[in-house]
């Protein structure tokens, strides 16, 4: 996939562009369907698909929503794209500069001009700049002006699930790894480095690996039975979210784990993938009782791993592993 991190890398018109705008969080299934209906058109126009996303996240840097907790970082937004075979991804910088172009001139200048859009995908809510002026009856209206085709789609559902970042937010903030999958297409998972913590998991005879994470939505506080990636390794683990209530820890930590494992983790990168969750976080009258804890949910987290395979990837809506 090639990737424009502004729209002064985009040099020359590119063929045909059949093009979606969105912040994409959670590249859940309803994006994916998006994309899948970017490519078909690409595909049958001759040109290229492409995807225009922004960073940060318009409504953190408008002050509007300072504290959503988006769903993928924008490294992992990336990696998504491009695995849903998305030709090309164009980044645009959110700032306020920008945010006071104004619709009118965005689609343009830059759809029209820099982009030379030939088909504009979006959703049926679709709606973009100050007041939600780039709206779809203001997209359709600039479409026949400039010559580009617009293709509004119907809500995306499967069933009763209706994809939404929302829905996929909420979800993850309740604990609910194993439900969020029918949305997101994929096992939840969160990367990041392996930092000190009180050193207390040794004694205990249970270490865990403290993740220092990028990722700004965390599952809620509680035990899950997960899948962890160490050196393209896939190991089975248990880990604990909170701040160790029997201990009475200030800040909320993610700590893995990992089953049948012996060996030294601190500054690797590694990823826990969240396949169920056993149960909440517990305030422990003693160590013993802690420990015993801690060796119940090692043996259900291996119960419930078995057989278990990670889903990093599955093709869209109801589709099968890919
Ligand atoms: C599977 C598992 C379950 C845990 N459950 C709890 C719990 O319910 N309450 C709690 O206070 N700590 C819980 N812990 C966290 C331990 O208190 C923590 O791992 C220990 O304090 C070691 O911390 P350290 O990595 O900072 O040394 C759990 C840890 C694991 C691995
Ligand atoms: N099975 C295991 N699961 C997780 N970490 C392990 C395991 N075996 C050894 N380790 C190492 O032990 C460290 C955790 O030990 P712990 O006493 O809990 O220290 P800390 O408080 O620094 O996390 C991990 O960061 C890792 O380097």
């Amino acid at each position: 996939m090639k990737i424009f991190r502004s729209i002064d890398e985009i040099r020359e018109p590119l063929p045909s562009p059949v093009v979606t705008i969105g912040n994409f969080d959670g590249v859940h299934l309803g994006h994916r369907e998006i994309f899948r209906r970017v490519k078909r058109e690409a595909a049958r126009l001759d040109g290229v698909s492409m995807v225009i996303t922004f960073t940060p996240h318009p409504l953190k840097v408008l002050g509007l929503r300072k504290e959503l907790r988006l769903i993928n970082t924008y490294a992992e937004k990336e990696l998504l794209i491009e695995a849903s075979g998305i030709d090309c991804l164009l980044t645009i910088p959110f700032t306020a500069e920008f945010a006071a172009i104004g619709a009118e001139r965005f689609v343009g200048e830059i759809l029209v001009g820099r982009i030379g859009v030939k088909k504009l995908v979006i959703g049926y809510d679709y709606a973009f700049g100050r007041n939600r002026e780039g709206d779809v009856a203001m997209l359709r209206r600039m479409g026949e002006e400039h010559g580009f085709e617009v293709e509004v789609l119907e809500q995306i559902a499967s069933g009763e699930t209706v994809y939404s970042s929302s829905a996929v937010r909420r979800m993850i903030a309740a604990g609910n790894v194993r439900e969020v999958v029918s949305l997101i297409g994929r096992h939840y998972s969160v990367g990041g480095t392996v930092v000190h913590g009180r050193r207390r998991g040794k004694d205990l005879g249970f270490p865990t690996a403290n993740l220092r994470t990028e990722k700004e939505l965390i599952p809620a506080a509680g035990v899950y039975a997960v899948k962890v990636r160490v050196d393209d390794t896939i190991r089975d683990g248990a880990c604990n979210i909170g701040n160790n209530p029997t201990f009475g820890n200030e800040e909320v930590t993610v700590e893995v784990h990992i089953l049948d494992f012996d060996g030294d983790l601190y500054g690797k990168e590694i990823r826990v993938y969240f396949v169920d969750r056993v149960r909440e976080e517990l305030r422990y009258p003693d160590l013993n009782a802690l420990k015993e804890g801690i060796s119940r949910d090692v043996a259900r987290c291996r119960e419930l791993l078995a057989g278990v395979s990670i889903i990093e990837y599955r093709d869209y809506l109801g589709g099968d592993a890919a």
